[in-house]
């Protein structure tokens, strides 16, 4: 009896080291010179649970990692740059997040950018593979209701494929959620808490107003261009960019959240929930962002579809069709 406890003390105590705090963590940035991969960068060297930075690009990293290597916090820097240093960006990285490749002009959509990043991060992920395939994979890279299946076939094809570990960054439309509520409300967007789910373009983004918290109330004329509002904001930031680009410093902050918070899962941290745009049994598209709460491996639980009300249910129907078609371009460019 007394050997059993003590054995089950010993397993107690094993598990808690296990679970104990690493605080010991490499992150890759491949894009890491762009207008996201800079300042994504600039907060990851603030993340105290980051030892290594490691920040890929076909151009300008020397200069970056240069840069961010005089700010006073942990973590070493280091630049790579050019295809060859690649797989040393790479090598061992526990968290790789990827920024890399073009983005909008206005009048584009986000498929258009189909024909320059897919190529992008078909390579990226082959290295992945290569260097650190028990990696977590955050692809920030549009269209990135196509690049997540894209890097799930290479992955695949190279026998390491995890689905609990490969994210589509869908966290802005979040941010975006939380800001827009909290100024309407008139309440601190840190205090909204809103799912987002479906996948990162046009009508995939699905707001679910119905679960906010604090309850969102308003006119059936309210709802739907709080939502539209919500699905088109990446549109919004183009057209006001007028030919420079698209988001950059919010998407950095929402890249630098998510990134934390696949290190706060890594690091055994409880309760650490996201959506993000996953592989998923939820729906009948074979990749969907609902909450995730995030662990040592990964996804640890998906937590699937909130309570939708009839509205949600219209938009749910006008998002799966599209989100199919996307995923299916992937799949078929990774196999041809
Ligand atoms: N998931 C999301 O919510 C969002 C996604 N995006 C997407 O993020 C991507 C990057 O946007 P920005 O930073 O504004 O673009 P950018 O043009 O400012 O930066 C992209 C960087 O990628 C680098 N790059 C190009 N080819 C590469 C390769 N083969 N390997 C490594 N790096 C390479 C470029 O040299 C450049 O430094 C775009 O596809 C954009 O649409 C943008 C905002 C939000
Ligand atoms: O709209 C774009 O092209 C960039 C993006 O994904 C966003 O801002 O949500």
């Amino acid at each position: 009896m007394l050997k059993q406890a003590t054995k089950q003390l010993a397993i107690q105590s094993m598990r808690s080291f296990s679970t104990s705090r690493q605080n010991n963590y490499k992150v890759t940035v491949c894009g890491a010179s762009g207008g996201i991969g800079q300042p994504l960068s600039l907060l990851l060297k603030q993340n105290p649970l980051v030892t290594s930075l490691s920040l890929y690009d076909i151009v300008h990293t020397p200069g970056v990692a240069a840069d961010l290597s005089h700010i006073d916090t942990k973590s070493s820097t280091h630049g790579y740059i050019g295809a060859d240093q690649l797989g040393d960006a790479l090598k061992g990285a526990d968290v790789v997040v990827i920024p890399a490749g073009v983005p909008r002009k206005p009048g584009m959509t986000r498929d258009d950018l189909f024909n320059v990043n897919a190529g992008i991060i078909k390579d990226i992920a082959a290295t992945v593979a290569k260097q650190c395939p028990k990696a977590m994979v955050a692809i920030i890279t549009n269209p990135v209701n196509t690049c997540v299946p894209i890097a799930a076939e290479v992955l695949k094809k190279a026998g390491v494929y995890d689905p609990k570990r490969l994210f589509g960054v869908s966290t802005l439309d979040v941010v975006r959620a939380r800001a827009f509520i909290g100024e309407a409300l008139g309440v601190d967007p840190q205090q909204v808490n809103i799912p987002v789910i479906g996948g990162h373009s046009g009508v995939t983004i699905m707001p679910i107003l119905s679960q906010c918290q604090p309850t969102f109330k308003g006119s059936a004329d309210t709802i739907d261009k709080l939502t539209k509002r919500i699905q088109e904001a990446g549109t919004e930031v183009v057209k006001a960019k007028a030919g420079a680009g698209s988001a950059t410093l919010s998407m950095a902050y929402a890249g630098a959240r998510f990134a934390g918070s696949l290190l706060k899962g890594l690091d055994g941290q409880k309760n650490v929930v996201e959506c993000s745009y996953v592989q998923s049994t939820v729906t009948e598209a074979a990749f969907f962002a609902t909450p995730l709460v995030l662990g040592k491996n990964g996804i640890q639980e998906n937590l699937g579809l909130p309570k939708l009300n009839d509205y949600e249910k219209k938009l749910l129907e006008a998002a799966i069709p599209e989100l199919k078609k996307n995923i299916q371009k992937g799949v078929d460019f990774a196999n041809a």
